[in-house]
């Protein structure tokens, strides 16, 4: 099976970049990028990408209008092509049975109907978005019962890092023609093929191993700081045994993306349909922990402020929900400077890669705020870290930016209201030398010798 054209229903954060290396890859065949939203596929079209990823511009620029399509003709990507990724959202489901749980698949069926609805010929569909294990077969369903004569699918999961096709022999020639796809780059030896159901565990199963460890680290973040242990160091200590390993024990404000919570609710959300309470319960508390840990953090913010933040100037450091994006979903910064807003705050805000926009839309929704324009009136957006500083009371670090270690923050003090507050969420800056400086400092799982919190003045709170 020769694969010459493939659509991608679905130009997002999965869709736009994976189709862009494949089309870099394989001069030969042709990539179609289709969503059905105009204004991503004109952003995808124009100079300013919709998602800022290191490396992604230079390698657009190369391919599109090459081999590389966006496109909103979603009828002719699907006619045209022999291989289909649904790369579509699965967001968590507000509403309804499994609300606040169970991935939303309505995007993943409406995109079975419309290939359903449009195919003339047979194609391999591959599912590329994040899903509950078996929704291969709703897929299945879908086309089945809709196919036109003569059409043949054979439906693929393929989650990021596994390539998997069904038992069948058909189903094993699909699952060679999008292993080729991928041996234009990666070592055959490194592609994975396992059965459908696997590989779709195994997603979810890998981001919740990965979010576990963080809440790991985070719970003993806690126990540090009550303690004088530094949890940089037993993180150092702990990662050296082999067994373990040391990646993924950044202690942190906790995890964002719009990946591991949705993916852990999903996986509770499927064990508890399976009645395996136990091991729903066992999962939640990954996801609790994370919430622990952002609540944890700004209550530790407004007590250090003398137990009330209301009409004092913070400082927003970082808004994405880690460096090197754009992307702001489920990013901490947006619980902490919620809360603070709740709590009377004037935000100054500055991310050096996330749309004003975007800042706004964040903070303003009606999932969050039913006052949106007195939170609109808190909050003033950034184009530098030193205007936003200027007159603040505290700097909140939420993202672990590099130039954020490059600041003068000596300029900074200089600039702000004192006592002047730095709460580092990241652990990055260098902590003695902006206690040298006069800064009260707080930090994640270590205790400062100025932290400047009530309780280091001798009086009681703080947990
Ligand atoms: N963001 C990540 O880092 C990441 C990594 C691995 C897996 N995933 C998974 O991949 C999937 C996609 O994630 P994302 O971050 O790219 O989402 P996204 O929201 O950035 O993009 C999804 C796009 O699909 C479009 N769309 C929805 N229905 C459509 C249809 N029927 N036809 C055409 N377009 C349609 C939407 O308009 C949107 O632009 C999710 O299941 C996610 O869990 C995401
Ligand atoms: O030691 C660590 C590592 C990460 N984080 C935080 O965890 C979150 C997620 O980070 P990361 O995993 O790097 O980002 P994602 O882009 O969300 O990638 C995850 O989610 C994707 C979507 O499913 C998967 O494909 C990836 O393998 C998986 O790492 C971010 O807020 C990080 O700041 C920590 O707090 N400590």
């Amino acid at each position: 099976m020769v694969i010459e054209k493939i659509c991608c229903l679905g130009a997002g954060y999965v869709g736009g970049p994976t189709c862009s290396v494949i089309a870099l890859k394989c001069p030969n065949i042709t990539v179609t990028v289709c969503d059905k939203s105009v204004e991503r596929i004109n952003q995808w079209n124009s100079e300013k990408l919709p998602i800022y990823e290191p490396g992604l511009d230079e390698v657009v620029k190369k391919c599109r209008g090459k081999n590389l399509f966006f496109s909103t003709d979603i009828a002719k990507g699907i006619q045209e092509a022999d291989l289909i990724f649904i790369s579509v959202n699965t967001p968590t489901k507000t509403f309804g049975n499994g609300k606040g749980r169970a991935a939303d698949l309505k995007y993943i069926e409406s995109a079975a109907r419309m290939i359903a609805d449009l195919a003339t010929s047979n194609k391999i569909v591959v599912e590329k978005s994040t899903v509950p294990v078996k929704a291969a077969e709703i897929i299945m369903k879908i086309l089945r019962a809709n196919t036109k004569p003569g059409v043949e699918y054979q439906i693929l999961s393929n989650p990021e890092f596994l390539a998997e096709g069904t038992a069948h022999s058909r189903g094993q020639k699909a699952v060679q023609a999008l292993c080729w796809v991928y041996e234009h780059w990666i070592p055959a030896k490194n592609i994975l093929t396992t059965n459908t159901w696997s590989s779709e565990l195994s997603k979810l199963a890998a981001n919740a191993f990965l979010a576990q460890r963080i809440s790991s680290i985070n719970s003993l973040s806690a126990v540090c700081e009550a303690t004088g242990a530094d949890v940089s160091e037993v993180a150092r200590a702990v990662g050296r045994d082999s067994r373990i390993g040391p990646k993924f024990l950044e202690a942190s404000i906790g995890f964002g993306g719009s990946c591991f919570q949705k993916d852990i609710l999903n996986l509770i959300y499927l064990c508890e349909c399976l009645n395996l309470p136990e091991v729903a319960a066992y999962w939640q508390q990954v996801v609790s922990l994370n919430d622990y840990q952002k609540t944890r953090f700004t209550r530790k913010v407004i007590e250090s402020l003398f137990n009330t933040v209301s009409d004092k100037k913070i400082a927003i450091l970082g808004f994405s929900f880690k460096k090197n994006t754009g992307d702001t979903r489920e990013s901490p910064a947006i619980y902490v400077s919620n809360t603070l807003l709740d709590e009377g705050a004037k935000l100054h805000i500055y991310d050096p890669k996330v749309e004003v926009d975007q800042i706004y839309y964040e903070l303003t929704n009606a999932y969050v705020t039913s006052e949106p324009e007195r939170v609109r009136k808190n909050i003033q957006i950034h184009d530098t870290a030193y205007s936003a500083v200027t007159g603040a009371h505290a700097i909140v670090l939420c993202t672990e930016w590099d130039e954020f270690k490059e600041l003068d923050f000596k300029k900074i003090y200089d600039a702000m209201m004192k006592p002047a507050y730095i709460f580092d969420g990241r652990k990055i800056l260098d902590h003695e030398a902006l206690i040298n400086i006069g800064f009260h400092v707080q930090t994640i799982g270590k205790r400062l010798s100025r932290a400047g919190s009530i309780r280091a003045q001798g009086s009681q709170t703080m947990p």
